[in-house]
């Protein structure tokens, strides 16, 4: 099995503070989840989107999986999606991030590298953890499925009980000074502050 050869796009939300579905967000007539998956098929060879609705992507270099575990949240996307994998390490991103950093990934490539571990993710200076633009290992899947049937859901309650290599806030704005690269549009008044900031 290779190391980082899959990444997965989750999708499979309820968009409630958007009022309509985000994997149909769309910027200059290209929708950001089709943007997503032709920037990363240049670094990732396997692309996964976690959805329910496999038809929107039928002509686009990726396949589609839906959640097994139903109603629980984005852990379940990750959940199928890492059994799906066919690397030891899955880059996960959420459907609605419009900036994906390639150094960045390489970045935590490189960590993963050195560092043999369960995910590895960024932590802010408050200590909250960025559960998106982060590598998650396979060998989680079995960690996340109890978790899910106890009926928890925090990502950030799971890591706590694993192997995080953890980047730091600072290190993390050596790549993204704003830290645009966690960015992700929940509402219509986030989609119209970028729109604004990026002229899309
Ligand atoms: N596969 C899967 N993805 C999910 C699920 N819930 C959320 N997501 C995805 O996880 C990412 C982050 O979730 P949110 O930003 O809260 O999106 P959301 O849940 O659709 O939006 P809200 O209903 O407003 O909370 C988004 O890409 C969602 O599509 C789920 O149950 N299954
Ligand atoms: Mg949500």
């Amino acid at each position: 099995m290779n190391r980082f050869g899959s990444a997965m796009i989750l999708a499979g939300g309820k968009s409630k503070r958007m009022g309509f579905d985000k994997q149909q967000l769309s910027f200059k007539h290209m929708k950001l989840i089709d943007q997503q998956i032709e920037k990363l098929s240049h670094l990732f060879e396997d692309i996964i989107v976690v959805t329910y609705n496999p038809h929107y992507y039928q002509n686009l270099r990726c396949r589609t999986v839906c959640d097994e575990l139903k109603e629980k949240g984005p852990l379940a996307g990750i959940h199928v999606g890492l059994k799906h994998a066919i690397s030891q390490y899955t880059y996960v991103l959420a459907c609605d991030m419009p900036h994906i950093n390639r150094a960045y990934i390489r970045y935590m490539q490189q960590r993963i590298g050195i560092h043999e571990v369960d995910v590895c993710l960024t932590q802010h200076e408050s200590k909250r953890m960025e559960p998106f633009n982060a590598f998650y290992a396979k060998s989680m899947v079995k960690k996340i499925e109890r978790y899910l049937l106890k009926d928890k859901r925090s990502v950030c309650g799971l890591i706590a009980q694993c192997e995080a290599y953890l980047v730091d806030e600072k290190q993390a704005r050596h790549f993204s000074p704003q830290l645009n690269m966690f960015l992700n549009l929940n509402t219509m008044e986030q989609v119209k502050k970028y729109q604004r900031q990026k002229d899309v």
